[in-house]
């Protein structure tokens, strides 16, 4: 570790010292300014420049022209980018070993060259300063080295056990054009190091310290100025195949995960080009986190979307209980899914009575009484039925019958030879839509042999002409493309969903699948959706949905070709936009990326531990060509069967190698939480470590009691305490509260805290994952254990969000002892 494990100075450093020091700072981002002024004005000159070339015309002078365009471009949007702090970091290098400098002006060697410490004395002799993009002065100086560069790469991982060159760490804050102040963190305390003759101080506390220590708002910040040593071994681990990282609550796996990829981008911009997809379990954690790409200065090339999103025109906004949830995300979904859209087409009846008069009685070929619609009246009462897309019609009990005439003879095709006709058919592997050409060359096939004309030729060339003729007088008639458009409609995943709500057809096509009970169940989750499968969808649905795309296969459009860049062959790595930024925007780009890409190059997962077997499926087949990054903790997961999602994971992640990373270090959780938390650890998972607490605060976790303690606790009385013990979290912290209640009191828990204003949340416990709070009030742990075979992880998750303080609120189910410490929690 780096920071943590850093001595940082006692910040006795007098006052006109720390003046002095941010001075320095002062002007050096002074510098940086004026260089980055004169960079905007070289890249409005060339814009300018470029755009009278165009007037030119020739196809050499606007290929030049868009060359500039495009650089200038990228120069404006990365300069006109107002961060807060754009310069965060310093550090000061002894000599280098081979005195060797690369292409950033950096001295390489990560050694320092023999001699540069001579009896605890040194000389700095490169000072590097640290930022979001790098900078060069006009005569190829670095001003400021990119975070992501190599030259960047000892200012994240120097620790005083291993310092390289480095002798002192320093991050600058900084607000617009002014610096606010610094933190040093001194790498070789031991050595006193002198910079143009003066000994080098050291103040403040350390910067680690410094940014856990502030105010959480409700979008995640990024980490960039204070990046541990552990954390960036797995930011610079190189992108090849599989990146495992697993760490305890607050280690920083979602920080790391967006760090990552920003610096893939850095490191090899053209083959990321092919996108970056972030999959995140909740909507919530996605606007928690989303603002941290783009003030790394990345946005475009990146779609973070919550597992509920994944699917283009859907969008999870129902909640499973998690009896239904697990039926959902089994991987057992695959075979009944299979079998319900082949079982949907059979619900597929002709349109009754559909008779077709219009093929003249005297063509050689005519149809007649092509379509024969269900003989009888449709059943009433009963269950559902849906067709095609979930359009409602009449249901059929009977199967069609296909009638035409030729050659003045009738044929006919019972329902039986339909019914052979389709199992044929569907002994495809193709997906179930794409069978229906299929289907059509059976049935051409089946009424050809019963006309008997094949027979009446002996000449074979005469009778293929004969045949050829047939299928096209056939296959030309409108009225034989409607039999197959209501015979074998084109199925839509919806529509596959919503026949699944029909519980008898249901229970036909489990068989074998699932047990009667969780037959049910399913049958009356989906009862949500109308017969056209419109309605609200939980997150696990959306899983199902990309499950049935494939089963049934896209409908027959031409794909869309991705949108080239023009400039591709002209530009370096060094792009920060496209063609498609400077055409649309950036945020229209990543909009039309969100929606077009189904194949990435690079997929992250955060909170891994929570994908069921049936989402690693639906995740992936976005990134079957891609490198992965995949992040998370067993401890946390909500799934109640991790062996069956194990297997699953290895599934979707295939023969790559992969690399595990831990991370040891809880960076959001003062000691004194970290330890409350542990107990429900070990219950929940005995043996497992939890990460270290980097800090403490010495304020203990509360506990309160709603009611008396005597007999069951009422709403009210839970009601009032709750505001209660949120309003006084308020008063004592300056940023924002969560309070944590199990899944089914979410509603009333934002009714009963809506006074209390924004800076209070409420949240159902599934919901609490990957946020984070000044203090967190947890209602009724023993409610929160008890909803799911998971719940103890659940409501570890729920412990484990607070970075300053935490109450614990007991009612009578939580069994509190006299002090209102919950039985759960108890030694
Ligand atoms: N190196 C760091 N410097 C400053 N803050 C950090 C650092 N690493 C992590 N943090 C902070 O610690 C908190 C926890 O980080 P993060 O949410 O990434 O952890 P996590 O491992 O994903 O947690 P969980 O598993 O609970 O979701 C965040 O506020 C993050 O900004």
């Amino acid at each position: 570790m780096a920071a943590h494990n850093a001595t940082h100075a006692p910040d006795h450093a007098p006052d006109s010292v720390r003046d002095r020091e941010i001075e320095a700072e002062q002007t050096h981002l002074d510098r940086v300014y004026r260089r980055l002024e004169e960079k905007i004005h070289e890249a409005e000159f060339l814009m300018d420049d470029a755009a009278k070339r165009g007037q030119v015309g020739t196809p050499g002078a606007l290929a030049e022209r868009d060359a500039q365009v495009f650089q200038a471009g990228v120069h404006l949007h990365r300069l006109n980018s107002e961060y807060e702090d754009f310069l965060f970091g310093r550090i000061d290098l002894l000599l280098g070993k081979d005195g060797k400098k690369g292409p950033d002006g950096a001295y390489t060697s990560v050694e320092p060259a023999d001699g540069a410490v001579e009896n605890n004395r040194a000389t700095i002799a490169e000072t590097l300063h640290i930022g979001r993009l790098g900078v060069l002065d006009a005569d190829y100086s670095p001003l400021v080295i990119d975070w992501r560069a190599p030259a960047a790469a000892p200012f994240y991982r120097a620790t005083p056990v291993a310092p390289g060159r480095v002798v002192r760490r320093r991050v600058i804050r900084s607000k617009g054009r002014r610096v606010l102040g610094v933190e040093d963190d001194l790498m070789r305390p031991e050595v006193t190091a002198t910079l143009d003759g003066r000994e080098l101080p050291a103040i403040g506390d350390g910067a680690l310290m410094a940014a856990l220590g502030r105010a959480r708002s409700h979008t995640m910040r990024d980490i960039v100025a204070s990046i541990q040593a552990e954390q960036d071994m797995v930011i610079r681990a190189p992108a090849a195949s599989v990146t495992e990282v697993e760490g305890g609550p607050g280690t920083g796996k979602t920080a790391v995960a967006l760090h990552r990829a920003a610096y893939l981008l850095y490191q090899d911009r053209r083959r990321y080009a092919g996108g970056i997809l972030i999959v995140s379990p909740t909507p919530l954690l996605v606007a928690y986190t989303e603002g941290v790409l783009p003030s790394l200065g990345e946005e475009g090339q990146v779609a973070i979307r919550a597992l509920g999103s994944l699917v283009d025109g859907a969008e999870a906004t129902a909640y499973d209980p998690p009896a239904v949830a697990r039926i959902k995300g089994s991987s057992r979904m695959q075979k009944l899914l299979r079998k319900a859209a082949r079982g949907a087409l059979e619900l597929a009846a002709p349109p009754a009575g559909g008779v077709a008069e219009d093929a003249g009685p005297d063509t050689q070929l005519s149809l007649e009484d092509l379509v024969r619609g269900p003989d009888g009246p449709a059943p009433r009462g009963g269950a559902r039925r849906r067709t095609r897309g979930g359009s409602a019609r009449p249901a059929s009990t009977a199967p069609a019958r296909l009638r035409v005439v030729a050659f003045g003879t009738r044929l006919e095709l019972d329902a039986d030879e339909l019914h052979a006709i389709r199992q044929s058919a569907l002994g495809g592997t193709a997906p179930v839509n794409l069978l229906r050409p299929r289907a059509r060359r059976l049935i051409l096939d089946a009424l050809w042999a019963k006309s008997g004309a094949g027979r009446r030729y002996t000449d074979p060339e005469l009778a293929a002409e004969a045949r050829e003729g047939f299928d096209e007088d056939l296959t030309t008639e409108p009225v034989l493309q409607e039999f197959l458009d209501a015979w074998w409609p084109e199925l839509t995943p919806r529509g596959v969903l919503a026949a699944m709500a029909d519980e008898r057809l249901l229970s036909r096509w489990a068989r074998r699948v699932l047990n009667p009970r969780e037959v049910r169940q399913l049958a009356r989750s989906l009862g949500r959706l109308d017969a056209a499968g419109q309605g609200p969808l939980s997150v696990h649905d959306i899983a199902l949905l990309d499950e049935l795309q494939q089963i049934v296969g896209a409908p027959m459009r031409p794909a869309r070709p991705r949108e080239a860049d023009p400039l591709d062959h002209l530009t370096g790595l060094e792009e920060l936009t496209t063609w498609a930024d400077r055409n649309g925007g950036g945020r229209g780009r990543r909009e039309r990326l969100e929606e077009e890409r189904t194949d990435y190059a690079h997929v992250i997962v955060d909170e891994a531990q929570d994908l069921t077997p049936m989402q690693w499926r639906m995740v992936g087949r976005r990134g079957r060509q891609a490198t992965w990054t995949v992040v998370g903790d067993p401890a946390q997961s909500s799934w109640s069967d991790p062996d069956e999602a194990a297997l699953a994971r290895d599934e979707a992640l295939g023969t790559r190698p992969r690399r595990r990373f831990t991370l040891t270090v809880n960076y959001r959780n003062p000691a004194e939480i970290a330890e409350l938390a542990g107990k429900v650890l070990a219950l929940a998972m005995p043996g497992m470590q939890s990460p270290k607490a980097v800090r403490s605060t010495g304020l203990r976790p509360r506990f309160a009691l709603a009611g008396d303690g005597a007999g069951p606790t009422g709403d009210k009385e839970l009601e009032r305490a709750t505001v209660a013990a949120a309003g006084r979290l308020l008063d004592e912290v300056d940023g924002t509260v969560g309070v944590v209640v199990a899944m089914n009191r979410r509603e009333q828990a934002r009714r009963w805290l809506a006074p209390l204003g924004d800076r209070v949340v409420a949240l159902g416990s599934l919901e609490a994952k990957g946020l984070e709070y000044d203090a967190t009030l947890v209602v009724s742990p023993a409610e929160i254990a008890d909803e799911s075979p998971a719940g103890l992880r659940v409501l570890y998750v729920a412990l484990t969000r607070a970075t300053q303080q935490l109450t614990v609120l007991s009612t009578a189910r939580d069994e509190p002892d006299a002090a209102a410490v919950p039985d759960l929690l108890r030694d």
